[in-house]
């Protein structure tokens, strides 16, 4: 049958048109979505856990390696091998595994043992089970998170650090050089004297060795020039205690790259005194003096610690080497530290390392374990002992097993602020050798100063 008029040709191509329209409305309903969101198997894969996010100031680190196989903490009785279980996470990309060794070979990283560290065997995982926990528990930054850009600080200056907190640190401290003073300007003293004198000294925990010396030396400034000359006795006391904090030790903390390489900072000490905040503020530091540092929570005992470091570096632009389990071989994040730290190409490396009391020999063969492994990729420039001023004496006790398991260099002071036993700094100086590179002086987080001897005594002395 024809068209035979314009009206029937109208009506056909109108009829056509609705035909067709009808067509590519359902195509679209139909197939278009398909566009806006790809099936899971047609997805570009998830960035790669392990790998530096600068944004987000974090390296989260994954290690299905050798490292974490080995650490995997067999339970008394249980010898059965750690096998790769079938539900394993895949091999990370070959950039996040520690390329210089083969570490699962090497008795440095044989699992921890849980006989000599029961506190940590108690809250340890079950041993066939760390690897499939490790992959939910990766934070990977969410795209639309990570265009956030967090908000840097700007760290205080160091440079007058010691004498902007000297008020605080005299607070503490300057009754002692009071005291001192009005016994010394009476001009003439009696033993009684010189015995409060001593008192003094050893309250402020100077130790037996040097006081003595100090009181000698006084006493001889009274017997050959006594004087009744406040300025005058204030003198001889500062230069007395000057000469036993030792201005001429050397403070300086290894923080530049040394032949081509990140300097590498370990810091250790018994639990509590203040290490994690201390590398938060010592990266705050180091960042005031234009260097790139990047810290690694080998705390994997204490399960905020991780955190609580991240957020100190995530607050100056720092990034955070870290396991996200608990109980992580603190060996392997250590060395994963350092391999990224070198990677990146940074100044100086920092490792935060889990509070342990010096008299348990487990956790203090862990902790040169800690060392040996970092030893295998880099030499450490810097071990920092952080150690509580307020726990005096007992502090030297702590200082000295340190410092057999881990060669101390340098001692970092704590929570000065909080107390009058200031005379910690010599006895600790004396029982180690090495000098107090830094003091803390409160909580806040530029509260950490580089020590200053004449600054120190200054502020004793009033
Ligand atoms: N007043 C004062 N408090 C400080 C100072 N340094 C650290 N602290 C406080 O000491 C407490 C313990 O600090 P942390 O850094 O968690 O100690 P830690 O040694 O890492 O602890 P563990 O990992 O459990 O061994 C925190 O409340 C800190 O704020 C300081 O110089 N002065």
């Amino acid at each position: 049958m024809g068209i035979d008029t314009l009206t029937e040709y109208i009506a056909v191509a109108v009829g056509l048109l609705v035909v067709l329209g009808g067509l590519i409305a359902a195509f679209l309903r139909g197939g278009g979505g398909r566009t806006k969101e790809l099936p899971p198997e047609q997805r570009p894969p998830e960035r790669p856990k392990g790998s530096a996010d600068h944004r987000s100031g974090s390296i989260v680190l994954d290690r299905p390696s050798e490292h974490a196989k080995a650490q995997a903490p067999p339970t008394k009785g249980d010898e059965a091998p750690v096998d790769e279980p079938a539900e394993a996470p895949a091999p990370e990309p070959a950039a996040d595994e520690p390329a210089a060794a083969e570490p699962a070979a090497d008795e440095d990283f044989t699992p921890l043992r849980p006989d000599a560290d029961v506190e940590r065997a108690r809250t340890a995982p079950p041993a066939a089970t760390p690897e499939p926990t490790l992959e939910p528990e990766v934070t990977v930054p969410e795209p639309e998170a990570a265009a956030v850009e967090p908000e840097i600080e700007t760290p205080a200056p160091t440079r007058d650090r010691m004498r902007a907190l000297r008020s605080r640190l005299a607070r503490s401290n300057g009754a002692i050089g009071k005291g001192l003073l009005a016994l010394l300007s009476q001009g003439r003293l009696s033993e009684e004297d010189w015995e409060e004198v001593e008192d003094t000294l050893l309250a402020a925990d100077l130790g037996l060795e040097p006081t003595t010396e100090l009181v000698d030396s006084l006493r001889e400034h009274v017997s050959v020039d006594g004087t009744t000359d406040p300025e005058i006795a204030k003198d001889w006391l500062y230069q007395d205690l000057l000469a036993l904090v030792d201005p001429s030790m050397d403070r300086g903390l290894a923080a530049s790259r040394v032949d081509g390489r990140p300097a590498c900072i370990l810091v250790v000490g018994v639990n509590g005194t203040g290490k994690t905040t201390t590398v938060g503020k010592l990266a705050r530091v180091l960042v005031a003096n234009d260097r790139d540092v990047i810290l690694g929570a080998a705390d994997t005992f204490r399960a905020a610690a991780a955190d609580q470091l991240e957020t100190w570096g995530a607050r100056v632009g720092v990034p955070t080497v870290r396991s996200d389990r608990e109980g992580a071989d603190p060996a392997a994040v250590a060395f994963d530290a350092v391999k990224a730290a070198a990677d990146t190409e940074v100044d100086v490396v920092i490792i935060d390392t889990a509070g342990r009391l010096h008299n348990k020999v487990g956790l203090m063969d862990e902790l040169a374990k800690v060392k040996r492994v970092i030893e295998k990729q880099t030499p450490i420039d810097e071990v920092l002992l952080v150690l509580d001023a307020t726990t005096g004496q007992n502090g030297l006790a702590q200082a000295k097993v340190f410092s057999e398991a881990v060669d101390v260099t340098g001692v970092v002071l704590t929570k000065l602020d909080g107390t009058a036993k200031g005379g910690i700094v010599v006895a600790v100086q004396r029982t180690l050798g090495v000098p107090v590179k830094l003091v803390g002086l409160g909580e806040g987080p530029d509260d950490l100063a580089p020590f200053v001897p004449e600054a120190f005594v200054d502020a004793i002395v009033g």
